[in-house]
């Protein structure tokens, strides 16, 4: 029996023909998926045209859009083991590259069309929806206008520049994370919380290959105590982030948890998944398993940790894990 899909296009996202983009997704797939196009507009967001896929029982869902629209889409599919398969095509492309998933249209439909699925991890972040990751303590609106605007200019090295700007900005906070198993104390400048994670997220890249299916979160705590020490810092996530390897500066420092209960004072702004929701008191849980995503294998590795030589530094461990 033929495949069938609900296609949900944003025909405003990134850069390109979207007409032309339309034309290429239909004619890559229909010879084996019938598919349902649905249009989002200004008003109908790819949130509520994904709920209403879902609430008719459709197949699968295919999104294809930016960032927004992709997480939107994701968001309403969570726990209903209703396949989705991503067609990015947006500027920044973080939730594709994070996990794993090409960035052109022939190789993301040539992706759904092997139809190869893999169950992976979402999260709640105060209740809302998380993809990606929270950031706690950044000035995430002024790197939002940096990103877009250097990104074309720079490439990469736009994140980069905005990772250094990012962190030269900020104060350091007293900060108490709880994890189902104990509860850290310490100073911070920056402490991000991340489901996916794209390489350009510098400040996630703590135990750098963020693992998107191990039913955990991978927390970074970035503190250093001076503008030096935070280049160092920010320069440092990105190289071993690029190597692949976790980070050795006593001013990083990373775990892993189910969920995380992060505190600061004072309190601090939180960016969840590039929009500011707020600030801290966050929590936030994982749903291990909770998208069902056609998307191709990627290597694992061993959960780690490290908080050794982090400032102020306490930790008690819980009498029982819940
Ligand atoms: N038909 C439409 N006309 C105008 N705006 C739309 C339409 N459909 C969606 N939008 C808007 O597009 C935004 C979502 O865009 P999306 O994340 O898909 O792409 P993008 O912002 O172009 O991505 P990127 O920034 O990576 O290029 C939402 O704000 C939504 O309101």
């Amino acid at each position: 029996m033929k495949r069938s899909a609900c296609l949900i296009f944003n025909p405003v996202a990134g850069q390109g023909d979207s007409e032309q983009e339309l034309n290429q997704i239909r004619a890559l797939l229909e010879p084996e998926i019938d598919l349902d196009v649905y249009f989002t507009t200004e008003e109908i967001g790819a949130d509520k045209l994904a709920q209403e896929a879902v609430a008719r029982g459709v197949d699968e869902i295919i999104a294809s859009g930016g960032d927004g629209t992709l997480s939107a889409a994701a968001a309403a599919v969570v726990n209903t083991g209703i396949p989705l398969g991503i067609i990015s095509r947006g500027t920044a492309n973080a939730f594709a590259t994070a996990l794993g998933i090409a960035d052109t249209i022939e190789a993301a439909c040539e992706n759904i069309l092997q139809g190869a699925t893999r169950n992976v991890d979402i999260a709640y972040c105060n209740d809302l929806p998380m993809v990606l990751l929270v950031g706690v303590g950044f000035e995430a609106e002024t790197v939002e206008k940096a990103d877009r605007e250097a990104k074309n200019r720079f490439g990469i090295m736009a994140y980069v520049l905005a990772g250094l700007q990012q962190l030269r900005e900020l104060e350091s906070f007293d900060v108490e994370i709880e994890t189902e198993d104990k509860i850290i104390k310490t100073t911070a400048a920056a402490v991000t919380v991340a489901n996916a994670a794209p390489p350009t997220s510098v400040l996630a890249q703590g135990p750098a290959g963020i693992i998107y299916d191990d039913g955990l979160l991978d927390l970074t705590i970035v503190a250093p105590v001076n503008k030096a020490g935070a280049i160092a810092a920010t320069y440092h996530l990105f190289q071993t982030a690029s190597a692949g390897h976790p980070v050795e500066r006593d001013d990083i420092g990373y775990l892993r948890a189910k969920q995380f209960k992060i505190t600061t004072e004072p309190p601090q702004k939180v960016v969840l998944d590039g929009e500011i929701i707020g600030t801290t008191p966050i929590e936030v849980k994982c749903v291990p398993g909770g998208l069902t995503l056609f998307v191709p294998q990627v290597e694992e590795e061993v959960p780690v940790e490290k908080l050794d030589g982090l400032p102020n530094l306490v930790i008690e461990m819980k009498e029982s894990g819940d």
